[in-house]
């Protein structure tokens, strides 16, 4: 099998949304009239943002599932990816697994592959992805206002205990098995961010760790915020352990959930947005024209972390 069998095989499916799929020199797409295009484009690096003996179907899911957490934070719906590897060798199983993963996921959310690259190199994994929402109506990372409430989709902290258990830095835990597929196999919050159009007033996705993340939407927003941290939701396993692992539900990354923020008379409209996507969502905070971030414990007490979020080169 070589290179061009490979794509084939493998990476070519049939795509009804796009004029030209994979096989030219470049796709073509018609977005729809009225609507505004989003592009976003996220890398998964072998050791840096996955262990290399992951099962390369949980590998292929989160390939894609960290980029359509990026379409939803928008409260796009997402239409195309284009899809680039370098892979260090080609093995066929490992291959096929990996699109299972990933086609299965495009399936699931109507997402036409149309293209991308295959290279022989250290195992990375790059996505971009393009998605749309009606004209004007995407959510922002700088339209928080000031008595904002903020909001969070589903439990933090999860994939980061998961990961730091397997670094062996949590001796002694038994982690309930949700920790290790939210790490492996997060659930994009899609239909989340299409719900909260014309609700929330600002929103991102929770890839580095809540309190970073939250602290782009405070800068570009140009205003501060509070959290309460016994607010921050969690798995109900996870609990009892709340203190030791505060770092990573409040700043451990890998999350994928979804943070924003909307004005306290649309609350009933968050919770019905929440209930009919199928996600719980807690209000952990308020938008304030203090600027900053600050983390208050349950005695209003601020509370300092060593650490907000990861940073590839801190
Ligand atoms: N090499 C680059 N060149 C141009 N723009 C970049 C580059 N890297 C990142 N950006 C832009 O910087 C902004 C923040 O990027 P970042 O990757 O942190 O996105 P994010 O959504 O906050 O996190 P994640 O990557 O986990 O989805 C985005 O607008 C992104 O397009
Ligand atoms: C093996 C391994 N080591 C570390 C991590 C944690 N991690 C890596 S990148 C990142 C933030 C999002 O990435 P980006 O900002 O590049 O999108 C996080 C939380 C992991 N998942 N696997
Ligand atoms: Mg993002």
């Amino acid at each position: 099998m070589n290179e061009f069998d490979l794509i084939r095989r493998y990476f070519t499916h049939s795509t009804p949304a796009a004029v030209l799929g994979v096989g030219d020199d470049a796709a073509i797409l018609r977005p729809t009239a009225g609507h505004d295009l989003h592009v976003s484009a996220d890398m998964l690096v072998s050791g840096r943002h996955f262990f290399a003996d992951v099962e390369p179907e949980a590998l292929g899911h989160k390939a894609l599932a960290v980029n359509l957490s990026d379409m939803a934070a928008m409260g796009a719906t997402p239409r195309w990816a284009l899809l680039t590897l370098a892979l260090p060798q080609l093995d066929e199983a490992w291959v096929a697994a990996f699109a299972r993963g990933f086609f299965g996921l495009a399936a699931a959310h109507g997402v036409g592959v149309v293209g991308g690259d295959t290279t022989r190199g250290p195992l990375t994994l790059s996505v971009t992805i393009m998605g749309e929402t009606p004209q004007g109506q995407a959510l922002r990372r700088d339209s928080a206002r000031s008595g904002d409430d903020i909001w969070v989709s589903g439990q933090l902290g999860l994939a980061a205990a998961a990961l730091r258990s397997r670094l062996g830095q949590l001796p002694g835990i038994a982690l309930p098995a949700d920790c290790l597929r939210q790490l492996e196999r997060p659930q994009p919050r899609v239909a989340l961010g299409q719900q909260l159009l014309g609700i929330a007033h600002a929103a991102l996705d929770v890839s580095d760790g809540f309190a970073a993340d939250l602290s782009h939407i405070l800068q570009r927003s140009h205003c501060g915020a509070e959290i309460w941290l016994d607010a921050l939701p969690t798995h109900p396993a996870l609990q009892p352990l709340r203190a030791q692992l505060l770092p990573c539900i409040a700043a451990g990354g890998d999350d994928y959930e979804l943070c924003f923020t909307a004005p306290p008379e649309r609350a009933a409209a968050v919770l019905a947005a929440a209930a009919v996507a199928g996600v719980a969502v807690s209000k952990v905070g308020r938008i304030s024209t203090v600027p900053g971030l600050r983390l208050l414990a349950g005695d209003g007490s601020e509370v300092q972390l060593e650490r907000l979020g990861y940073d590839h080169f801190a």
